[in-house]
């Protein structure tokens, strides 16, 4: 596996930084659904990188109804020519999307969220982070990163020694 930065800039997540993100993404949604006082029907997470921030968002807004959409559009950092769905959410659930918060971790060239926004064109497309080519593709998000950033998160890193500065 080649673990060198093919991106320019490389931006670190803990788990601590994405539970705040995510809190706060949740936040900016709350009530903000076409439902009776702003409730949303139901959570949808894109696998894999969706679950872990569908699961602390549906936890803030109390939302029980959490399904899953799988995209597959990279290996490792290498993107696929195209994004494919490889399981789709229960289709009484998503009709054609209203009242239906799709979350991922992120959006960078947007053919993942594309992908979906295709599938259910009324629902909202939330991230917690974007990239300037994909950021169109999403409704909400928290933060954004530039282009030649790659963000690295907390399931795919661990814990390391570093020599210290002056160290031989
Ligand atoms: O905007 P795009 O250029 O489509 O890229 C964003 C998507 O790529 C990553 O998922 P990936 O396909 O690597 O799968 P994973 O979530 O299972 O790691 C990430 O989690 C987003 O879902
Ligand atoms: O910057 C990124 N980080 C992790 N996964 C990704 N998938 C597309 N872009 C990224
Ligand atoms: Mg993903």
């Amino acid at each position: 596996m080649n673990d060198r930065l093919p991106h320019e800039k490389g931006f670190h997540v803990s788990w601590d930084q994405i539970h705040r993100d995510s809190r706060a993404l949740a936040w900016r949604l709350d009530k903000r659904g076409p439902g009776e006082g702003g409730e949303w029907r139901g959570i949808v997470a894109i696998t894999r990188g969706g679950m872990a921030p569908a699961m602390i968002i549906a936890r803030e807004l109390d939302v029980r109804t959490v399904d899953t959409i799988s995209v597959k559009s990279y290996d490792w950092q290498k993107q696929a020519s195209e994004a494919t769905v490889l399981k789709a959410p229960d289709p009484k659930l998503m009709g054609d999307g209203t009242g239906i918060l799709v979350i991922d971790d992120l959006v960078d060239s947007g053919k993942t969220l594309e992908v979906v926004r295709k599938m259910y064109p009324k629902a909202h497309f939330a991230t917690v982070y974007a990239k300037p080519h994909g950021r169109e593709m999403v409704d909400t998000y928290i933060t954004e990163v530039s282009q030649d950033t790659w963000i690295f998160f907390p399931w795919d890193m661990a814990l390391q020694y570093v020599r210290p500065f002056r160290g031989d």
